[in-house]
């Protein structure tokens, strides 16, 4: 059964002269995996940070199941934080048992959890390791196992990602997708796009302090627009730049990428590089994340 949704509705919130968040609004749906990214200083840890209670909004309201944030449901959520917040000369096992029981496990459970998440984590040979002697990737690990191992209903995580190895980052990924799967609302920010764009179901694009996009990414990069990969060994440079609706994203000597308006005829610009000589590939994309990224977040600063 899925679990209940996280709303964020019309949140502000100032720091002194700075407006750190402006409206922002999204959903979260229970079993979705929802991607928050944006520049540095866009607003994410503050939106995650009012999302999970501990920091209050100077408008709006954040419901989990319709209801608002209650410190019952607090502890219900699983939270990483960006200043990562463990106890460095705690061992690992002994970490995880006392954060699950702080959340309420009994010590047989916490104790279960614990070892669950260790052996699934690959943290089983550190286990009895203090945290301040693990690596930072592995400490990181922990850190996932933290907000886990109390069997949360929620989660929301700042840069779950930064700083992982690719092994690390698939299994922080399969670990988000089973959660997913179980029904619970996952959010996480990162500004590793290509990863965002492979897991998330849904994508919230912020920029200074505003949510500018927000959808799956197919929505979003249908909104972007076609692209075409033509490669045209003979073609001079500059080639397309007269087609009417035609935009250069990109031209190495065999190989150009265009952005085409919504009503321009693909078949005028194959015309036009077949008029060079021969054509050796001509394919339609949609833009990546990373491409609508760039041209969201460039309306401004940051
Ligand atoms: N405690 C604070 N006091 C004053 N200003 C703050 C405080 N925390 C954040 N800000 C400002 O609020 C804005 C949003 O910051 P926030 O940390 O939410 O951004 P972010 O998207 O998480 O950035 P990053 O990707 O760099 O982590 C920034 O302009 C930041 O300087």
């Amino acid at each position: 059964m899925p679990m209940p949704d996280l709303e964020i509705d019309r949140v502000s919130k100032r720091y002194g002269q700075v407006t750190a968040l402006d409206n922002v609004s999204f959903e979260v749906r229970g079993g979705e995996l929802f991607g928050f990214v944006g520049s540095n200083g866009a607003g994410k840890t503050t939106t995650m940070r009012i999302a999970l209670g501990v920091l209050a909004a100077d408008a709006g309201e954040v419901r989990f199941g319709g209801q608002p944030i209650t410190p019952e449901t607090r502890s219900r959520i699983g939270y990483m934080p960006e200043e990562r917040g463990l106890y460095p000369k705690m061992k690992v096992l002994d970490q995880l048992v006392y954060l699950a029981e702080l959340h309420g496990l009994s010590t047989n459970a916490a104790h279960k959890s614990a070892e669950n998440w260790i052996t699934r984590l690959g943290l089983a040979e550190r286990r009895l390791d203090e945290v301040q002697k693990l690596s930072l990737g592995n400490q990181q690990r922990v850190q996932l196992a933290a907000a886990l191992v109390h069997g949360p209903a929620m989660l929301v995580l700042d840069e779950p990602f930064s700083g992982l190895d690719p092994l690390a980052v698939d299994v922080m990924s399969d670990v988000l997708r089973d959660q997913a799967a179980a029904g619970v609302p996952v959010v996480f920010s990162s500004h590793q796009l290509d990863l965002v764009e492979r897991l998330c179901d849904r994508i919230g694009i912020i920029r200074s302090g505003r949510m500018v996009a927000c959808g799956t990414v197919d929505e979003l990069t249908a909104e972007a627009g076609t692209q075409l990969v033509v490669s045209a060994p003979n073609a001079p440079a500059g080639w397309a730049k007269e087609i009417p609706g035609v935009r250069i994203i990109n031209e190495e000597p065999s190989r150009t990428v265009l952005a085409l308006e919504p009503d321009v005829d693909d078949q005028v610009v194959l015309n036009a590089a077949l008029a060079s000589g021969p054509v050796r590939e001509f394919s339609r994309r949609r833009p990546s994340l990373a491409e609508v990224f760039r041209t969201t977040v460039s309306g401004g600063n940051t």
